[in-house]
């Protein structure tokens, strides 16, 4: 009997052993990746900061798609356009789902269409909404909003000119409320500018792994709220996020009850809500998602611009040069001025790449297991898009950790002339892929080009001491030092020298601002 029971013993710890030495191991149909250590898998070797540095590292062994063991989960990493392309585009309809993040359906009631399943109704009805909202065409009856709102902004940075990165924030948010809205937010601390800075930290807080990490470890669903800080967390952002959604919401209902016709975006969903078959819920979530998406990833990337081209005092000249060639001294640049600014054009494809709001996009799933090549890639795995590592590989791009928009005027994708055989970068990547495409990209390249166009006609950007390089080297290695890898990758508040660039100019700044208001 004792042998008996001896030998079950022996036989259970081994079997324990055993399914442990798995876990965390990669199974033979995955993609490789680097190795594995029992129950961790890879967790051990992944940054929590700037992890796509690491991940362009391992593509270099792995290739373009490789997978990341996180524990008995699986991550897939894609750094090869090609791959891209025929996975997230041409399969676009097997693996445009997400994968689940229990703490943002916690958050939102799986409201957040940005984050949900291909199969959630709000995704498909949300998505075929807004698309002619926001259609390139339809952008065209947003221009006066983007006009007054950069009007402002040169007109703040004319009154205080250290506050260069809150101007651009209040600006690119106040576009977004207002173009979704009706609700500009004219002032850096107005009440919903505050909220909504609160809000997005505590929402990017919110869904960061180091929180908790409900999806590895499910069990942590059920831990009570009085042991589960990141549960008190969670319920803090559903308020913040329902006040600011919902406050901004009832203020257009308020200007549609009043017959005030603004051409909004919400203006136009609540239209058809009940045609449509959209409750008050689904409405205040859509337009939310529009701001979130909408405003912080556009000031990064204008910040990263500005950031950039104090330490390159050449480009800045030469964009400045082009513009006052077409535009003049007596008036500001309009939205059509762009189609005649190749070099201008250049510098804003140029910050796309070498410092995406993205790096590694939002992640992608597939709705079922999916056959690529010899590989499986797992139901409902997170598929990442290295848009930095395709956008920094040296085989592609010439000196690909240097500002040089120069690249983009001698070939269309930037890569290095007569290099590329049968297939491009499609310039869109860093707004994602397939039917997940950023429905805002029209828009955000619409206000973007505007802001760049004025902020170089009007001023001139330099550092603030006189030293070369003093405040940003491209270097990936020196990322930290001057950026925050949070929900989009910006730069740390930084302070420069911004100079008018004539007298003239300051009175057209000052004209257009107060004809503006
Ligand atoms: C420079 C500015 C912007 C960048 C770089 C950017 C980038 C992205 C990326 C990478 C995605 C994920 C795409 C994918 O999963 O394949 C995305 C999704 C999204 N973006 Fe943008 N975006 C920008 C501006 C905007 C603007 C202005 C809006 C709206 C006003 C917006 C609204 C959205 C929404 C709603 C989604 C979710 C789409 C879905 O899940 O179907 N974005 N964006």
């Amino acid at each position: 009997m004792n042998t008996l029971l001896t030998s079950l013993v022996a036989i259970s710890f081994s079997w324990i052993v055993y399914s442990l030495l798995q876990y965390g191991r990669r199974e033979k149909s995955l993609p490789p990746g680097p190795p594995t250590i029992p129950i961790l898998g890879n967790i051990h070797l992944v940054p929590i900061q700037f992890p796509f540095l690491k991940f362009t590292e391992w593509a270099k062994e792995y290739g373009g798609i490789m997978s990341i063991k996180v524990a008995n989960g699986t991550a897939i990493v894609l750094s090869d356009m090609r791959i891209v392309k025929e996975l997230l585009d041409d399969h676009s309809n097997e693996t445009s789902s997400r994968p689940t993040l229990h703490a943002a359906d916690s958050v939102t009631g799986k409201n957040y269409f940005a984050l949900a399943t291909s199969d959630n109704k709000l995704w498909q009805i949300g998505r075929k909404v807004i698309q002619p909202l926001v259609s390139s065409q339809a952008v065209q009856s947003h221009l006066p909003i983007a006009e007054r709102e950069t009007a402002q902004l040169l007109y703040d940075l004319l009154e205080r000119p250290d506050d260069l990165c809150s101007h651009v924030s209040r600006a690119t948010l106040s576009f977004v409320t207002s173009v979704v809205f009706g609700k500009p937010t004219p002032q850096y601390d107005s009440p919903e500018a505050e909220l909504f800075r609160t809000y997005m930290r505590s929402f990017s807080a919110t869904i960061a792994p180091a929180a908790a990490p409900v999806d590895l470890v499910p069990l942590l669903k059920y831990v009570p709220e009085i042991c589960a800080p990141w549960k008190r967390l969670w319920k803090r952002t559903r308020n913040l996020q329902r006040s600011l959604y919902f406050s901004l919401l009832e203020f257009a209902e308020s200007q549609v009850g009043m017959g005030h016709r603004n051409g909004t975006l919400m203006e136009s969903i609540l239209s058809k809500k009940d045609e449509l078959g959209l409750t008050r819920e689904m409405v205040g979530y859509i337009g939310g998602i529009m701001l979130d998406g909408g405003a912080e990833t556009s000031a990064a990337l204008i910040q990263s611009l500005i950031l950039c081209l104090l330490d390159s005092p050449e480009s800045q000249k030469r964009a400045q040069q082009e513009i006052d060639s077409v535009v003049g001294l007596s008036r500001l640049p309009q939205p059509s001025d762009i189609q005649d600014l190749p070099y201008v054009q250049a510098m804003i494809k140029e910050i796309h790449r070498l410092r995406p709001a993205g790096p590694l996009g939002i992640p992608h799933s597939a709705k079922e297991d999916f056959s690529y090549g010899q590989y499986i890639i797992p139901k409902g795995a997170p598929i990442f898009t290295n848009v930095w590592g395709i956008l920094h590989d040296p085989n592609l791009f010439e000196r690909p950790d240097e500002f040089f928009p120069e690249r983009y005027l001698m070939s269309v994708d930037g890569t290095i002339p007569g290099l590329q055989k049968g297939y491009t970068i499609r310039t869109s990547l860093p707004f994602g892929s397939g039917k997940r495409l950023c429905p805002g990209m029209h828009l955000a390249t619409t206000n973007i080009s505007l802001a760049v166009m004025r902020l170089l006609w009007a001023f001139d950007f330099s550092p603030l001491k006189e030293k070369a390089h003093v405040l940003t080297s491209t270097a990936p290695s020196n990322l930290a030092d001057h950026f925050i890898d949070g929900i989009n990758l910006a730069p740390k508040p930084f302070r420069c020298k911004v100079t008018p660039r004539s007298t003239e100019k300051m009175t057209v700044i000052q004209d257009s601002y107060h004809r503006s208001q």
